[in-house]
């Protein structure tokens, strides 16, 4: 039988349709079965198993998977014996305590003999620890941010992103604990088959390249000759922009690849500076 290396991703959730275009942009195509656990590419040998992402930590420690895809809060939280191979720069979030807005917080000694609700107690007690507060961790597996609400807990410990949930619950973030994001995931304890390990590192390479692309732009314009020294001043570029002649004589093309932030913040002087006709595409692959 062919190896196949076996991918431990959320089945559905936040972390599921960033995994998936990650996936598709690194060329990996799936057979199209549904309401399966495990389902293979039909042109690149992995195969990947769906699970709740509780779950994946211990489904790589255990090598019920050969790696998997989680937020790394996960990773710390169930303590399994993995390694982290790559951030993957998505989902991202933070795990911090949040009171009331009205607990009159004066600082971190604040917690001691509070009850805190979160998800998340293993990170939470470790955190008191290391601080030296003793409060009380109540355990709930979902919707944390009403626990001070209906009474039951003086603050909580959850995930933060933009911070609206906190807004709406009338709680305000108080101490930030850990970053979080999406990551690639592997045993510590064991190796991988060499077959595995060489599948591994194309997806890796294959990653990486889909990774490079995120938020740059091909940009090409037209500049007439006397303003191509001022537009090249202007331009970061990754090593240095192509010029090209055009068939009038007084004209050049320019291209060069840029983060699209920094296209913005550049764009009406390359226009002053002369530069006409400005096209800026999406760049799929970036291969360094
Ligand atoms: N608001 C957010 N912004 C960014 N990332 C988030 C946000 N909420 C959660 N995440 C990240 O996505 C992960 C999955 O979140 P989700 O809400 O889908 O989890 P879940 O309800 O536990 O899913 P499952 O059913 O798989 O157990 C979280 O562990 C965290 O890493
Ligand atoms: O700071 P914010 O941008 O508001 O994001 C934070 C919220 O996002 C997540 O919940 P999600 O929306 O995934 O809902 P659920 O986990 O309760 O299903 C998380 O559990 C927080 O409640
Ligand atoms: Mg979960």
């Amino acid at each position: 039988m062919d190896t196949r290396l076996r991918i431990a991703v959320q089945s559905k959730g936040r972390l599921y349709d960033e995994t998936m275009e990650l996936l598709g942009e690194s060329g990996i195509k799936l057979v199209p079965v549904k309401r399966t656990l495990l389902v293979p590419s039909r042109n690149f040998p992995v195969e990947l198993l769906f699970l709740r992402d509780d779950d994946i930590p211990e489904s790589v420690a255990s090598g019920t998977a050969d790696i998997g895809i989680v937020g790394l809060n996960e990773v710390l939280e169930k303590q399994m014996n993995v390694s982290v191979i790559k951030e993957l720069g998505f989902s991202k979030c933070r795990l911090a305590l949040a009171v009331p807005q009205q607990a009159g917080y004066d600082g971190i000694e604040w917690f001691n003999g509070k009850r805190i609700a979160t998800s998340y107690p293993v990170i939470l007690q470790k955190f008191l620890a290391d601080k030296g507060i003793k409060a009380d961790v109540h355990v709930i597996t979902g919707s944390v941010e009403i626990a001070p609400g209906i009474g039951l807990a003086d603050a909580i410990f959850d995930i933060v992103s933009s911070g609206s949930t906190l807004v709406s619950n009338n709680l305000v973030e108080v101490e930030q604990v850990i970053d979080s994001q999406a990551v690639l995931i592997k045993p510590a304890a064991t190796e991988l088959s060499a077959e595995k390990q060489e599948i591994l590192n194309e997806l890796l390479f294959r990653i990486e390249t889909v990774m490079a692309a995120d938020g740059k732009k091909y940009v090409l314009m037209n500049v007439p000759r006397q303003s191509l020294d001022a537009v090249l001043a202007l331009l970061p570029g990754m090593k240095s922009p192509t010029v090209l002649p055009l068939a009038n004589e007084g004209w050049c093309s320019v291209h060069t690849v840029i983060d699209e932030k920094k296209l913005w913040g550049i764009v009406r002087q390359l226009k002053e500076a002369g530069a006409e006709g400005i096209l800026a595409l999406d760049i799929e692959k970036l291969i360094l």
